[in-house]
């Protein structure tokens, strides 16, 4: 059976001073999101996923969002260089995390940015979401790093969200699926449906049909649902107010290369 660990980071306890791009600055209940962050932890563990904790660094308000540090396919981790300058010291503990799980570790390099956010993987594609902290620079080194592996790299221009798995995410059977206000790319995805909320669009795959997914989106649970799916729901509202979601607080390892 497949192995399957997540990397995750605990919150900053500058969390609240997150970055907001999007969306305007709402004040963050550390405390509750806290609790919102161990029960997404929770949810991963009770499905079967071995939690790799990041050592947390409170001098990087964004760090709990470990998904925008790093980038898998196969053995090859590609760490990022985010968009966001602030950002960019969130990788080095990251990067040591996935070397001692034997990973092969590649990292982008300067004028290259890209945000893990951005890249979206199903099946052998790799979409890559450009214009935001994504640049073409970036694109071209994701490319030299994952097609040698196999992998089609298709670039996809956003304007009106952050990163790319803002507004889509995959299910399992590779259907892409995001929020028709955002999505006006969808036309790229041989299969898009289209959901009921923006929330909604977001799905961590966490085996098995379920799908883990925030508890912002009840009409896209229950659409789920109807489609065969099990929705595992978690309340993540407090890094919603941070433009996170889902599939950022977590780096899925879908076979590891080290058994340890
Ligand atoms: N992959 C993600 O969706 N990451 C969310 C990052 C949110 C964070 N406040 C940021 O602006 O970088």
């Amino acid at each position: 059976m497949a192995t399957r660990k997540a990397l995750v980071r605990a919150p900053s306890s500058r969390l609240a001073e997150g970055l907001v791009t999007h969306v305007e600055r709402v004040p963050v209940d550390r405390g509750r999101a806290v609790r919102q962050w161990e029960e997404y932890v929770a949810a991963l563990r009770d499905h079967g996923w071995r939690i790799l904790r990041v050592p947390p660094r409170d001098d990087c308000a964004d760090s709990v969002f470990v998904e925008d540090t790093v980038v898998v396919l196969r053995d090859v981790a590609l760490v990022c260089r985010s968009g966001a300058p602030t950002r960019r010291a969130e990788t080095a503990a990251v990067e040591e995390a996935v070397r001692a799980q034997g990973y092969t570790v590649r990292r982008l390099h300067a004028p290259a940015t890209l945000d893990g956010g951005d890249v979206l993987k199903t099946g052998d594609t790799v979409y890559v979401g450009t214009g935001g902290r994504t640049n073409q620079e970036g694109v071209r080194q994701l490319r030299a790093a994952f097609e040698p592996l196999g992998a089609r790299v298709v670039p996809v221009p956003l304007t009106q969200v952050l990163h790319l798995k803002s507004a889509v995410t995959a299910l399992p059977d590779g259907t892409v699926v995001g929020h028709p206000a955002l999505t006006g790319f969808r036309e790229l995805f041989p299969r898009f449906e289209p959901v009921p909320e923006e929330a909604g669009a977001h799905v961590v795959l966490l085996g098995d049909d379920r799908l883990l997914m925030a508890a912002s989106a009840p009409r896209t649970a229950e659409l789920y649902s109807g489609w065969g799916y099990e929705p595992v729901v978690v309340d993540i509202g407090e890094f919603e107010k941070l433009e996170g979601c889902v599939t950022c607080l977590s780096v899925r390892l879908r076979d590891a290369p080290a058994a340890p």
